[in-house]
């Protein structure tokens, strides 16, 4: 029994390869490479270069594989562009992901986990927010990853496809053996773009509206690290095999830090100053973002390892380091 894992070649997705090779699991990865590097994989994981979209493709791997899971990554992931083009969104992150899971559903797979994330809460009324609040994306990306989620809740009820929707905060840091990070060359996260600046490989920072009802009047945001998410994966998918009924959870640590508290911790970690200007909001970003977690600890098990934003930075900084070594020489 195999696990296919699409966008396994992308930031969370190798995280997770790794986790499920560390615990003995059969692996594929699915990714076009839009964004994913081929040598974020481990040489002996088979990876099929195509799209989520190509039933035919994914029919294929689920046969000669045995695939029995499916951990769906694979995605459009940034909020602005998808206020300028909601249709490229769409067709990936929504359309895409009908047929995968429909291919899911033909091909006998048993459990399915997709990554959705906070987006689909837009800016929540109440904080912590719990997975019962009111859904009000304010992107297309958010609104995007909602409706998978709907179409693998009717899925799921008419078809007997187990899933786990899991709903990520703001995922940082890095692998903490070294083995996997944020690759992107122009990732556009607070916690990357921080890092980079404070190597160097960015003249500096702008901070996108400091005008929000927040206490210092920059948006607060529940950064969780890379490796904790992967484990939540791995306990929803032990949850699935256990016959749990499908679920929406959570992923994030129920504490929130606004952009200038990360640029103070980045600054600190890494030991350097750097420019740092204000600009206008950005589109599409909510005020607040906070996760409430007890349904996660208290269902799964889940107990968070690496909790502490030092530790995400200095993680993240430590990949940067990795990559820029593995730029120069070319990788
Ligand atoms: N990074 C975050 O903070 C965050 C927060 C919430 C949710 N998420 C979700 O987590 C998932 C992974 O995000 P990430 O940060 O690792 O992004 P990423 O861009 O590093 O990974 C996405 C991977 O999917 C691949 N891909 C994209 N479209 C594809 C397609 N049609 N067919 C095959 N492969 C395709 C890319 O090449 C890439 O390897 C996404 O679904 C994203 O929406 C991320
Ligand atoms: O150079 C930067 C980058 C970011 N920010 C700010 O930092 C905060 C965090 O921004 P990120 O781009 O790191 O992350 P987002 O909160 O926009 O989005 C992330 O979390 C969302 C859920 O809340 C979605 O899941 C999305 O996929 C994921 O990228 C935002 O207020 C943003 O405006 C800056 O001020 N300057």
């Amino acid at each position: 029994m195999t696990v296919l894992v699409t966008g396994g070649a992308g930031y969370i997705g190798s995280h997770m390869v790794h986790a499920l090779r560390d615990a003995g699991e059969r692996v594929v990865v699915l990714d076009n490479l839009s964004t994913g590097r081929r040598w974020a994989l481990p040489g002996d994981v088979p990876l099929f270069v195509g799209e989520t979209g190509d039933e035919a493709l994914v029919a294929a791997i689920i046969g000669a594989h045995e695939v029995r899971a499916i951990i769906h990554f694979a995605a459009s992931i940034v909020v602005p562009d998808s206020v300028a083009d909601p249709l490229g969104y769409y067709r990936n992150n929504t359309a895409n992901a009908r047929t995968l899971i429909e291919a899911a559903v033909k091909g006998g797979v048993r459990h399915f986990i997709f990554s959705s994330t906070a987006a689909v809460y837009g800016t929540p009324a109440t904080l912590p927010v719990a997975e019962d609040a009111p859904l009000q994306p304010e992107s297309p990306y958010g609104t995007s990853k909602l409706m998978t989620e709907l179409i693998l809740r009717d899925a799921g009820r008419a078809h007997g496809l187990a899933y786990a929707i899991l709903r990520y905060f703001n995922v940082a840091g890095a692998d903490p053996q070294g083995r996997a990070g944020q690759s992107t060359p122009n990732a556009t996260h607070l916690i990357k773009v921080g890092v980079q600046a404070a190597l160097g490989l960015r003249p500096g920072l702008q901070v996108y509206g400091t005008d929000y009802p927040t206490p210092d009047g920059t948006c607060l945001r529940d950064y969780i690290h890379v490796s904790d998410l992967a484990a939540a994966h791995s306990a929803a998918l032990a949850y699935l095999r256990q016959g749990g009924a499908s679920r929406i959870f959570n992923c994030g640590y129920g504490r929130g830090y606004s952009v200038l508290e990360v640029i103070e911790a980045v600054k600190r970690v890494a030991g350097v100053d750097f420019p740092v200007s204000f600009a206008p909001r950005r589109p599409g970003d909510a005020a607040a973002v906070v996760a409430g977690n007890g349904r996660i600890l208290s269902e799964l098990g889940w107990r968070p390892q690496l909790d502490d934003l030092p530790t995400i930075v200095a993680h993240a900084l430590a990949w940067e380091r990795t990559l820029r070594t593995r730029n120069d020489a070319g990788a």
